[in-house]
């Protein structure tokens, strides 16, 4: 379900910056992370607008919760089902700090990767970090068929997400250099327009050659 499904018609656009400044020195608003990082609830499209975005800026996409599934060998409702959502967590942070060691991606977070702290601190030292954020009635609509996210299946849908947008608002806002709305926006429209955004904020440092790539200067022989 995409396309557009319960779009409202103002569109609102972006968005806020986040004005503090790094750990590391250097203010956010000049963060040159070579990677891009989704954060944001369930169904704010971060593993679709992830893949769109990553083809656009000529990176590579990976989906926190799709490398945690490969790795396990295991569909995330089998893992929260046989090892509870702790060790669904474990598997998490692991996966993150792996995936996180390399260059130029777009790395699309599962919902709830925000809740650990060594995460959050990864993130936003290895990351430009975009909050992408979709409020609980889009939330619905756009999860109403999902059966894939075991935290839906815990109780009424709505409660589940109104409880967990209101312990994770902070959390997001910690990490995030850049907040969209993807409310009034299709898929395609959001990444259009967080593409534009990230034009004109994201300082992404020049792709390194071939010759870096293998670990070579230019002048060396071949
Ligand atoms: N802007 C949008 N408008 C309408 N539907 C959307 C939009 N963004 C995503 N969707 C739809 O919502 C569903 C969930 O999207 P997606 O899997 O990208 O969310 P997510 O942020 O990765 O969620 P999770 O945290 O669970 O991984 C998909 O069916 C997708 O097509
Ligand atoms: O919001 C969450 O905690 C989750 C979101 C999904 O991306 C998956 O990571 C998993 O279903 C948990
Ligand atoms: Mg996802």
């Amino acid at each position: 379900m995409d396309a557009g499904a319960g779009r409202r018609t103002a569109p609102t656009g972006l968005t806020r910056q986040h004005a503090a400044v790094h750990p590391g020195g250097y203010n956010r608003l000049m963060n040159p992370a070579t990677n891009l990082v989704l954060v944001g609830p369930m169904g704010a499209g971060k593993t679709c607008v992830g893949r769109w975005l990553a083809e656009r800026f000529g990176l590579r996409m990976v989906d926190a919760d799709k490398e945690i599934e490969r790795v396990a060998g295991a569909s995330i409702n089998t893992i929260f089902e046989c090892e509870g959502e702790s060790g669904f967590r474990t598997r998490e942070r692991t996966t993150i700090a792996t995936l996180l060691g390399d260059d130029g991606l777009v790395l699309s977070t599962g919902g709830g990767a925000v809740l650990d702290a060594d995460n959050r601190r990864l993130l936003r030292e290895r990351g430009f970090v975009v909050h992408l954020h979709v409020g609980v009635e889009q939330q619905l609509e756009r999860l109403a068929r999902d059966r894939s996210r075991p935290l839906l299946a815990r109780g009424d849908r709505e409660d589940v997400l109104r409880t967990l947008a209101a312990q994770r608002a902070p959390l997001y806002a910690e990490v995030a250099d850049l907040v969209f709305d993807t409310n009034d926006y299709s898929s395609t429209e959001a990444a259009a327009r967080l593409a534009q955004e990230l034009d004109a904020r994201w300082q992404r440092p020049a792709p390194r050659s071939a010759a870096d790539a293998a670990g070579r200067t230019q002048t060396e022989p071949t």
